[in-house]
């Protein structure tokens, strides 16, 4: 049963490099389909308008729940999740992407503006599975993005996906800490040396030479990473 994944958004041009590389081979391979809605096909005024002024005030604008009704409504299932990308959201990170990988349907709401009306959450939260989620802690200009860097995490985990399913093991927030920094061809560039211990063939001094530089790197960019911390 291939993941179903449906976006709602403004900017459908957004999403055209879902149609790329691994992203657009996941769909060839029909492990996952990627369908793009444009929340203005489920307006019902002249002037297409999914937004209005805030209740209570405030700056920006804030947009309306009747449009999203209408566009959620056209495709949920008991089988759905909504996931609505807000800075307010609970962090997305590598074991929620595997939890949305292993999904039947997904929904995007892409919101923009000051946000969604709330009621578009509180309506569906008793009926499907409902998660506010959030990319990282600084301020987009909409959902889109955020949409776009959660779908490629979650489907990259989807059994099939990924050629070598290896390559999910050693990588960084799969195992504690950061990976360890990689090297190829040509041995020496501009006077810089791949560190020999990669070039001696011992699997074993290799493995224990990225682990030391693994834990190096997490106590560098990522302490909070660390065991214990
Ligand atoms: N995920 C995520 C996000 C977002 C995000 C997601 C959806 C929307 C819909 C509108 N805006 C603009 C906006 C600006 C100010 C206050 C509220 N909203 C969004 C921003 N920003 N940063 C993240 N990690």
């Amino acid at each position: 049963m291939p993941l179903r994944i449906d976006v709602i958004t403004i900017f459908p041009d957004y999403f055209a490099p879902l149609q790329l590389s691994l992203m657009g081979k996941a769909q060839q391979s029909g492990l996952v389909t990627i369908a793009i809605h444009d929340l203005r096909e489920f307006t019902s005024d002249r002037h297409r308008s999914v937004d209005d002024t805030p209740y209570g005030g405030g700056a920006g604008m804030v947009m309306t729940p009747e449009p999203w009704g209408q566009a959620i409504d056209a495709v949920v299932t008991d089988q759905s999740t909504l996931i609505v990308p807000t800075p307010a959201g609970k962090l997305f990170s590598q074991p929620v992407a595997a939890e949305l990988a292993h999904s039947t349907h997904l929904i995007f709401a892409c919101g923009r503006y000051e946000g969604i009306d709330q009621r578009v959450v509180e309506y569906y939260r008793p009926r499907i599975d409902v998660r506010e989620l959030s990319i990282g802690d600084y301020v987009l200009a909409g959902g889109d993005v955020a949409t776009l860097a959660m779908i490629e995490a979650s489907v990259r985990l989807v059994p099939g996906v990924l050629g070598n399913p290896e390559s999910l093991v050693e990588e960084s927030h799969q195992l504690p800490g950061v990976e360890y920094p990689s090297y190829t061809k040509p041995p020496t560039w501009r006077g810089l040396d791949v560190p020999e211990v990669l070039l001696s063939g011992h699997h074993d001094q290799i493995a224990r030479w990225r682990a030391e530089q693994s834990t190096i790197r997490t106590t560098h960019n990522r302490p909070d990473l660390l065991p214990g911390s």
